[in-house]
């Protein structure tokens, strides 16, 4: 059991709070020191008759400096308390949003909130409480030892003597209670984490007719939480009362033997005076951190979380329950290259490199592997999409063609092989700039608790609301947005709540036809959700804004897929050129097909199976 974790002090702001702590102990313990010395002299002058102005002045001073400093160093650990939860909070924010959706749907929503907000505030007892109290713990006692080594060598050596013994009862009893207040800090994080789940999930767990038990489950691990947290408490009460213990009868050892020279005359009154304030504020603090720890070890074992978010490779904290590695296991696996320090990731190292240009991409798929955790759900696959071109993405479920998305996106980096746009490898690409140039629209659109405008505004936000208002007609979600009680300015409820999931997506749709400076469109099942007559209008929108742009959709229904130029099935791992059914509309262009994508397969130094097949 370390008193610091060194990990500690790569918060951002906390090596300037430390330093500034430190040099306040010193100032402390030097006052410390002053007030004992002028008391004992104020007194002993006393006893004797006399008044020591003097000393009344520097006691009146020194308690003054003292109150003063007091308060002052309460404002200086509020503020940097505040400061460091602040960056914390911020950076992650920014980690959660760097490692992207695929990492974060591993997560449990409520676990990351109950962290971000009730155990970010947990370091409040750290910071202000436990910390500051150790720095006294250590300069107090040396600037009590080194007055007392000039006044009463005795006293000073019983104290040396006897000072470690608080830090040893209270090492034991920390290394006791800390596996307690960890659990108790999981047992919060899972609770936060399963309400929230609860909750999301009602519809369900009603229709179902499990609405009940999840209540009781509830009921359960909050009985559970109560149970950590009393056992706590009471192991934190029963080692103040030890600790109490052990600085009483340790002043006590300084104390009688001082009396008893004192009244042999072996020393004098303004020493034993000394000694006598001194020896109690020598053990004052050490006592005090001791009981302190308890408080802090739910911030510390937050931030052994927030570590694990921030620094996934940096090793668990000894004593790290299962619910610590699920999540540092999570964070590695499935995302596996965003697992390094944050400097690694997306646009800090790739803010010299090169965007394409605008316009229509070229992409090309080098023998690429991808996936999350285990088996790759891509094996060597490759594949090129021509600049302009429009491709539909097809195969069974669960195959693999939001993984070809995710890539595009910067959300999933691949294990192996490289993903070419426009020649440039997208890995070296400021992923920033490159999402600016992509129109999206996932499989379920996420709507933010924020007005329609905005919500389509998200990718342009300077959009005046006339383009809005074509986006949307252009996405057919005009016509339903004008009925609604404010129309544009209607606020939505959480995810879109008050919309069909059709309208929904004819929201999401609004959203990619306003990023008209796209220059590659990633549809992933755009018209899953709708009637076919919304269906083929959608789809005539989309023909127009794919025009002079290259686009990838992934698709299940006909009229997509008869849109496309090309098709690739995933499937198996694998991604094989597929001959399109003829299409009455006329969309299609397969049967040129293998010859084009043998043109593309040379690009991409391919071999084409017979039947279509990459081999
Ligand atoms: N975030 C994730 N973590 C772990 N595994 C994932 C994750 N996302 C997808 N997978 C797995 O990867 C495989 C491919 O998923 P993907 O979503 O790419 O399939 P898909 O072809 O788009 O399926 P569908 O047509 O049903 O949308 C699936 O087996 C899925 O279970």
């Amino acid at each position: 059991m370390r008193p610091v974790d060194p990990r500690l002090m790569r918060l951002p702001g906390l090596r300037g709070y430390f330093i500034a702590v430190t040099g306040s102990g010193v100032l402390a313990a030097i006052l410390v020191v002053a007030q004992a010395s002028a008391l004992s002299r104020l007194v002993a002058a006393g006893v004797g008759g006399r008044l020591d102005r003097a000393a009344l002045v520097a006691t009146a001073v020194v308690v003054a400096l003292r109150a003063a400093h007091h308060a002052g160093q309460g404002m200086l650990a509020a503020r940097a308390a505040a400061n460091v939860k602040a960056g914390l909070r911020e950076r992650l924010l920014d980690a959660a949003t760097q490692r992207g959706p695929g990492w974060l749907a591993g997560q449990r929503a409520g676990e990351l909130a109950t962290l971000v907000g009730r155990g970010v505030d947990a370091l409040d007892n750290y910071l202000t409480g436990y910390l500051p109290t150790l720095v006294l713990g250590v300069t107090v006692p040396v600037a009590v030892l080194a007055r007392l080594a000039f006044g009463d060598r005795t006293s000073a050596l019983v104290i040396l003597l006897t000072l470690p013994l608080i830090p040893i009862f209270a090492i034991l009893v920390g290394v006791h209670t800390r596996s307690r207040t960890e659990r108790q800090w999981r047992l919060l994080s899972r609770l936060g984490g399963h309400f929230l789940d609860m909750l999301s999930g009602m519809p369900t767990l009603r229709a179902f007719g499990r609405a009940r038990a999840q209540v009781d489950v509830v009921r359960g691990m909050a009985e559970k939480y109560r149970g950590a947290t009393m056992a706590t408490l009471r192991v934190a009460f029963l080692s103040a009362l030890v600790l109490e213990l052990v600085a009483t009868v340790s002043v006590a050892l300084v104390a009688v033997p001082v009396g008893l020279r004192l009244l042999d005359g072996r020393v004098t009154l303004p020493v034993a005076l000394l000694v006598l304030l001194l020896a109690p504020e020598a053990y004052a603090p050490l006592r005090a951190a001791g009981a302190q720890f308890h408080a802090s070890q739910e911030g510390l074992a937050a931030a052994a979380d927030a570590f694990a978010v921030l620094e996934p490779e940096s090793p668990p904290a000894a004593g790290a329950d299962e619910t610590r590695s699920r999540t540092e296991t999570r964070a590695r696996t499935e995302a596996p290259s965003r697992t390094e320090a944050p400097s690694r990731t997306e646009a800090p190292s790739r803010t010299e490199a090169r965007v394409p240009d605008p316009g229509a991409v070229e992409l090309i798929f080098d023998r690429v592997s991808a996936g999350y955790s285990g088996e790759p759900v891509l094996r060597e696959v490759s594949f090129t999409v021509a600049p302009g071109e429009r491709v539909a993405l097809v195969g069974p479920s669960g195959a693999g063609k939001t993984t070809v998305l995710s890539l595009l996106l910067g959300f999933l980096e691949p294990r192996d092989g490289r993903i070419l746009v426009d020649g440039a490898d997208l890995s070296t690409v400021d992923l920033r700039a490159w999402r600016e140039r992509l129109a999206w629209v996932p499989q379920r659109p996420h709507l933010f608790a924020a007005s329609v405008l905005d919500n389509i505004r998200l990718g342009a936000p300077d959009a005046t609301a006339e383009a809005v208002a074509t986006a949307a007609e252009a996405a057919q979600a005009h016509g339903f947005v004008t009925t609604l009680p404010s129309g544009y300015a209607t606020v939505l409820g959480e995810r879109g709540y008050g919309l069909s999931s059709g309208q929904r997506q004819r929201l999401a749709l609004a959203r990619a036809y306003l990023r008209s400076g796209a220059s590659l469109l990633l549809f992933d099942e755009p018209t899953a959700r709708l009637d076919s007559a919304s269906e083929a209008a959608v789809l005539a929108a989309a023909g127009t804004l794919a025009q002079g742009r290259t686009a990838l959709l992934v698709a299940h229904r006909p009229a997509l897929v008869a849109r496309a130029d090309r098709i690739l099935e995933v499937s198996d791992g694998a991604v094989r050129e597929r001959v399109a059914e003829p299409d009455p509309g006329g969309g299609a262009r397969g049967e040129g097909d293998r010859r084009h994508y043998s043109r593309d397969a040379d690009h991409a130094g391919l071999v084409v199976a017979e039947g279509g097949g990459v081999a």
